[in-house]
């Protein structure tokens, strides 16, 4: 196996009490890269997020294998930022270090500085119900990035956020993943947000099968968003999904 390798999906399929999500996926996630999970609405991309996580119901039926050569840390961020409403900003972002049996004596230090970064550090003993939706997925990130993770999993994590709030974050998020050697896999619905968050995009198909994996040559460019490259890319991505629409819509010749 190669060393940089953190886990092996083989053949994933995921079966609901009612219906099947995910067909015979399979792909490999490298140390300090960053995937994208994209696909129409329903295809499964929260599905095989929570299968890499570990997270699935156990009303899931789960086929196939994913295999990590060593024990990895994960952090999940979500859409709605799972705070605790009743810790302040501080005790929510040293919550998972608390849990954590191993002493860690840079943890303050860590969440300090990661409060900072984002711009927190003077709201340390607010609780979340007086904090911006930026503020509190800023909480949720910075809360999932103390334990140092080999895999951040954000699912649609700035998708409650306005425009310009997201587009902060996201720059924050890039900021923090180069400082780092984590590796992470955000879904999104977004092609403008896979294209800026992700050096492999998944696309995931309406039947829930892996229908392209491309490697995006314009992640991490500097100033993305006022470089051509990156518009091309985007329209590249969109047509892929859109190629895939029709196959799905087209009438038999
Ligand atoms: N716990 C569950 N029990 C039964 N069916 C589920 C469960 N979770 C998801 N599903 C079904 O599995 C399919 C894939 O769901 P999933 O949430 O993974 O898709 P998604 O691509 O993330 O959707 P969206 O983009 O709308 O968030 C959907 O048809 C959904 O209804």
């Amino acid at each position: 196996m190669k060393s940089d390798l953190l886990m092996v999906v083989k053949d994933l399929s995921v079966h609901y009490p009612n219906r099947s999500a995910l067909h015979k996926i399979s792909l490999e996630i490298l140390a300090n890269e960053a995937y994208i999970i994209l696909g129409p609405s329903g295809c499964g991309k929260t599905t095989l997020l929570y299968a890499i996580a570990d997270l699935l119901t156990h009303k899931a039926c789960v086929e196939g294998s994913r295999i990590a050569p060593r024990p990895l840390k994960k952090s999940l961020v979500l859409q709605d930022y799972g705070l605790f409403p009743w810790k302040t900003v501080l005790q929510n972002v040293m919550l998972p270090i608390e849990l954590e049996t191993r002493k860690d004596d840079k943890a303050s230090e860590r969440a300090m500085f990661m409060l900072k970064h984002l711009k927190l550090d003077a709201h340390l003993d607010e609780y979340p119900s007086t904090l911006s939706g930026g503020q509190k997925q800023r909480v949720a990130l910075a809360r999932s990035w103390v334990i140092e993770p080999d895999l951040l999993l954000m699912d649609e994590p700035f998708s409650s956020l306005d425009a310009l709030t997201r587009e902060q974050l996201q720059e924050d998020v890039l900021t923090l993943f180069n400082q780092s050697r984590m590796s992470m896999i955000t879904v999104t619905h977004s092609i403008e947000e896979a294209v800026l968050l992700g050096r492999h995009i998944l696309i995931l198909s309406d039947e829930g099968t892996l229908s392209h994996e491309i490697i995006n040559p314009t992640f991490n460019l500097e100033r993305a968003r006022e470089n051509e490259a990156y518009y091309e890319q985007c329209i590249e991505i969109r047509k892929l999904l859109k190629e895939d629409q029709y196959e799905k819509t087209a009438l038999p010749l």
